[in-house]
């Protein structure tokens, strides 16, 4: 069994804002690959900055969904290069971004379904098979009038948001739907069915369109969190029929089938390579995290996001409430705010150089406080709070235009953390002694950004060793998905369920048998050792 263990291979994928990423485990959960694909510098053809496209009105975003298709090629190509072995793939899963959102033209599931091993997927799917060709993503919001109009239909913010777990919110996907079906209603009639990012990454595994998770499915205003079912007086509002084009959605422990046989010929995995439904990035992250009650999940990726594990939605007007993507009967709430990494660049390279050296610096050189000196960086529309533009702050709270470039730096990091628990304390969160945070996203690997959110939750401050736990959270839900078939009893179900219907269902109990590694941080705002092992105490074995 220890040498099958190591022999298996995990696969998660993760198609973010700005890249596609891959991370391989093995059956012992050690990580054996990680490759990742960057949108802007590696694929300069389809001209994004940070992975997007801005439009003329400054509210419309999208990208191309053929750079993701692209981008799929290019990273199975580098693992091909890399040697990496397919064929020891025994499951596969995956997170796409959040909202956003992939229309699939008429006759587009046949194309999908008899893909030509000898060519590329772009080759394949670049004419003919997106019915739009720049997909909505989360950054957009242009979809105010359909956010008003909706929750008229719903009977207000508030019933929406206990309905769906959220009031309605431009980037959410059946806002999105509404204003593509009236600005653009031939493409829309010319849609045979509708992703999210995530869902249409599992369909290009699958070779058939993949259903949508419970959880990504709560980032949309259109899933009753509750039923677990699509909201009748939602969908009616969005677009007549919605239901046929969006499929019924799935637990996020679903394993949806095979991988196809496309991938099999191409890049020679195993035929009995499953691959288990794939989620949104934040609800992955927060499987890869393994949250337990009490802690708070700070994501510091594009976006800045905040969450925590609930076991009963309380939906209010700020923040969202999504079904769970490890326990799908309970529920996770997240807080997102959308100048984060790419406001720490723009500030990085007018302040520091462009250098994240310089940067850090800044922050070790200037006190815990900033001398009284704060400030609000919303480069661009924030969502929590909804506020745009740059105001700095002296010590007498008097409005300055400008304040030295280690200042800002400070001022920037405090203001954003100040801001992180602000919100997560109007959510119900309350900082106690045994508070910890736990962090991830690109942002996480620099340590004394992670000692200021140490300091302003005056808590430890715990990262993975991998600072990507979205992908990690994907391999091992792939894992999850498998290991149960190694118990007879199980198989033995799996296999009459297997006869009645194409989908199992995957029980919630892997965290009990997922080590957690953790990198100690700091304590209480005592700068401690940086990477210091921490165990937590055992647990019970399932
Ligand atoms: N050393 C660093 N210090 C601060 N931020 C960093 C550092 N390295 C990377 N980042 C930030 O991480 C961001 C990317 O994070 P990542 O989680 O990979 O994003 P996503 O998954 O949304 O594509 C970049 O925009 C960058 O600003
Ligand atoms: O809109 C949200 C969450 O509601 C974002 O968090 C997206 O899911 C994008 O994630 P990153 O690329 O920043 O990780």
């Amino acid at each position: 069994l220890m040498a099958a263990a190591q022999d298996s291979f995990y696969l998660g994928f993760d198609f973010s804002t700005q890249q596609l990423k891959v991370v391989a485990i093995d059956g012992d959960l050690n990580v054996v690959h990680q490759n990742h694909v960057l949108f802007d510098s590696e694929l300069p053809e389809f001209r994004t900055q940070g992975g997007v496209q801005l439009h003329a009105d400054r509210l419309t975003v999208t990208s191309p969904v053929l750079m993701w298709v692209k981008a799929l090629d290019l990273l199975l190509d580098k693992m091909r290069r890399a040697e990496f072995d397919f064929s020891r793939v025994r499951a596969l899963s995956g997170s796409g971004q959040q909202h956003g959102s992939v229309y699939w033209r008429r006759g587009a599931s046949e194309t999908l379904n008899q893909l030509d091993p000898d060519q590329s997927l772009y080759q394949q799917l670049q004419v003919c098979v997106f019915s739009v060709s720049d997909s909505p993503v989360w950054m957009d919001s242009s979809s105010s009038q359909q956010c008003q109009d909706l929750q008229a239909a719903a009977g207000g913010a508030l019933r929406l948001a206990e309905i769906t777990g959220s009031r309605a919110y431009e980037r959410f996907t059946g806002n999105q739907i509404a204003k593509l079906r009236q600005n653009r209603p031939e493409e829309f009639q010319d849609t045979e069915r509708i992703s999210l990012v995530s869902s249409f990454a599992a369909s290009l595994f699958l070779g058939g369109y993949a259903a949508i998770d419970y959880s990504d499915g709560s980032g949309m205003n259109l899933l009753d969190i509750r039923s677990r079912t699509w909201s009748e007086i939602c969908l009616e509002a969005t677009a007549p029929h919605l239901d046929r084009l969006l499929g019924a959605p799935l637990p996020p422990t679903s394993v949806l089938g095979p991988v196809s046989s496309y991938f099999v010929r191409r890049c020679g995995f195993s035929e009995s390579c499953r691959v288990v439904a794939f989620t949104g990035d934040n609800p992955a992250s927060l499987a890869g995290m393994r949250l337990q009650q009490g802690d708070i999940a700070v994501s510091l990726g594009t976006s800045d996001t905040v969450f925590l594990w609930i076991q009963q939605p309380r939906p209010a007007l700020e923040g969202h409430v999504f079904c769970n993507p490890v326990d799908w009967q309970e529920y996770m709430a997240l807080l997102c705010f959308k100048n984060g990494s790419l406001t720490r660049e723009r500030v990085r390279n007018e302040c520091t150089g462009g250098s994240w050296e310089v940067f850090s610096a800044a922050l070790r050189e200037t006190p815990l406080g900033n001398n009284g000196n704060i400030g609000f960086y919303f480069d661009t529309m924030e969502i929590t709070p909804p506020a745009v533009g740059v105001h700095r702050f002296d010590p007498d709270d008097t409005e300055v235009s400008s304040v030295s470039p280690q200042v800002e730096v400070r001022a920037l990091v405090e203001g954003q953390f100040l801001s992180r628990r602000l919100h997560a304390e109007r959510l119900g969160y309350s900082i106690s002694k045994n508070t910890l945070v736990l962090a991830t996203g690109g942002a996480s690997s620099n340590k004394e950004i992670l000692q200021v959110l140490s300091d302003v939750f005056n808590a430890p401050v715990y990262t993975i060793d991998l600072s990507n736990s979205t992908c990690l959270g994907s391999a091992y839900r792939a894992l999850h998905g498998n290991t149960l078939t190694v118990l007879p009893l199980i198989l033995l179900i799996l296999q009459q369920y297997c006869s009645s219907a194409s989908v199992l269902i995957i029980s919630p109990d892997y965290c009990d048998f997922k080590k957690r590694k953790e990198g100690k941080f700091s304590e209480r705002g005592e700068r401690k050792r940086w990477n210091k092992e921490k165990k937590r105490a055992p647990e019970a074995d399932p």
